[in-house]
């Protein structure tokens, strides 16, 4: 079975290979996105092994026939959002530390062990929903590929179970046994202990249901992992078989990202505070800098300044990090109205970032990207540009499209 997708006033394709179209409407405001006006899509295939792919794309007064048709009367259409950094199998509510926040107080991870408490007593059936819910809300809002991270178990038997559950919704499984010493363990010999038991019987019992290890690299958090803990964790990761990403210098400056790039990792992740020689690091390598605005927007940090990144080379990714510390957004329109108000990227460069940028955050060539061959997940918005999802801040006009 094949349709025809009509109606697409602007189709940005974020391939690099489609010549933006010139002498239009916002069409220096667009560069970079790979449009094509006045187009049309056709998708085909899609069964029990296989997700839809795109069969062709061009003007729609050349498009083939099909065996059935929509026609989305005007609007933009874009590749699904690929959110790369997320944490959705928790239980409990931290919103009280927000709204502490709002009043001053500062994040230093401590909360993570009261959702590891609530997570730990929440049965399967609550937790499925409970993600379940949150994949949803990410799709009603555009994304269609997400990473999910563990990280609220801090025991075997709960990283496996968060992993599981992760593994039912999404190929993006990321094992973070490092996210912090549990508070259970955090006596005389404690977290040497904890370290031991990630890298060993915790890693062992994960590895099957992760396709990534990640840790919180944060010397200047008590909770958290400084660089030689960091590079222990990943090290051993990697020896077991995963791909590696790291949170890092999201509190401070530190050597999470230099780790990250050194270890060559896919996505250092935060990169709140960058010195002049983790940018040039980064800048070199095949290590994709992931910024997550919802979490300056929710921490009161300072926004990282993207400008610097892109004027020097680094490849950059947005993402939400929804979580229930830091940011408790799921929407990747906030991340990119965000990224234009507060860092510096024009809108162009946020949609790429939060596209194709993720997708080069988790090696994937087939998403990201609106191409024939590549998979059909495509995000239509209730507007005629796709210049209106930050412009429009707030109103929920992107939503994946169910094929
Ligand atoms: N920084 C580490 N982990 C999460 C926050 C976790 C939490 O506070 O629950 C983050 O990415 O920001
Ligand atoms: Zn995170």
């Amino acid at each position: 079975m094949s349709m025809l997708i009509t109606g697409i006033r602007e189709l940005v394709t974020c391939d690099d290979t489609v010549e933006n179209a010139r002498g239009r409407t916002n069409a220096d405001l667009t560069r970079g996105l790979g449009v094509v006006p006045d187009a049309a899509v056709v998708i085909g295939g899609g069964s029990e092994d296989s997700a839809p792919a795109v069969e062709w794309i061009g003007p729609a007064d050349q498009a083939p026939a099909a065996d059935w048709a929509i026609d989305l009367g005007g609007k933009a259409v874009l590749p699904g959002f690929v959110d790369s950094h997320a944490h959705l199998v928790f239980a409990g509510d931290r919103s009280a530390e927000f709204a502490a926040r709002m009043t001053g107080q500062p994040y230093d991870g401590g909360g993570i062990a009261l959702t590891m408490a609530a997570t730990r007593e929440a049965g399967d059936a609550e937790l499925r929903d409970l993600l379940a819910k949150r994949v949803g809300e990410m799709r009603s809002q555009g994304t269609t590929t997400v990473e999910i991270k563990s990280g609220y178990g801090l025991d075997v038997e709960h990283e496996v179970r968060a992993l599981r559950l992760a593994r039912e919704v999404t190929p993006e499984t990321t094992f973070l046994g490092a996210h912090v010493v549990p508070p259970d363990r955090r006596g005389a010999g404690g977290r040497e202990a904890y370290l031991d038991l990630v890298c060993g019987e915790m890693l062992a019992a994960c590895a099957p249901y992760a396709r990534w290890v990640d840790v919180f690299c944060e010397p200047a958090s008590a909770h958290a992992f400084d660089g030689e803990e960091s590079r222990r964790v990943l090290e051993a990761g990697r020896d077991a078989g995963l791909e590696l990403r790291v949170h890092g210098n999201q509190l401070g400056h530190g050597p999470g990202v230099q780790l990250a790039v050194e270890l060559g990792a896919a996505s250092v992740d935060h990169c709140t505070y960058l010195s002049d020689e983790d940018v040039e690091a980064l800048a070199g390598s095949g290590t994709v800098a992931t910024l997550l605005p919802g979490v300056e927007f929710s921490t009161r940090q300072p926004y990282p300044d993207a400008r610097r990144l892109f004027d020097a080379g680094v490849d950059v990714a947005l993402a939400t990090d929804c979580n229930p510390g830091t940011c408790s957004s799921s929407s990747m329109p906030l991340m990119i109205a965000l990224a234009v108000r507060e860092m510096g990227m024009t809108p162009a460069e946020a949609l790429r970032a939060a596209t194709v940028g993720g997708a080069r955050a988790l090696r994937r060539d087939d998403v990201g990207r609106i191409r024939v061959g590549q998979r059909a997940d495509l995000a239509v918005v209730d507007a005629p540009s796709v210049l209106h999802i930050p412009y429009r801040v707030g109103v929920p006009i992107v939503r994946a499209l169910e094929v």
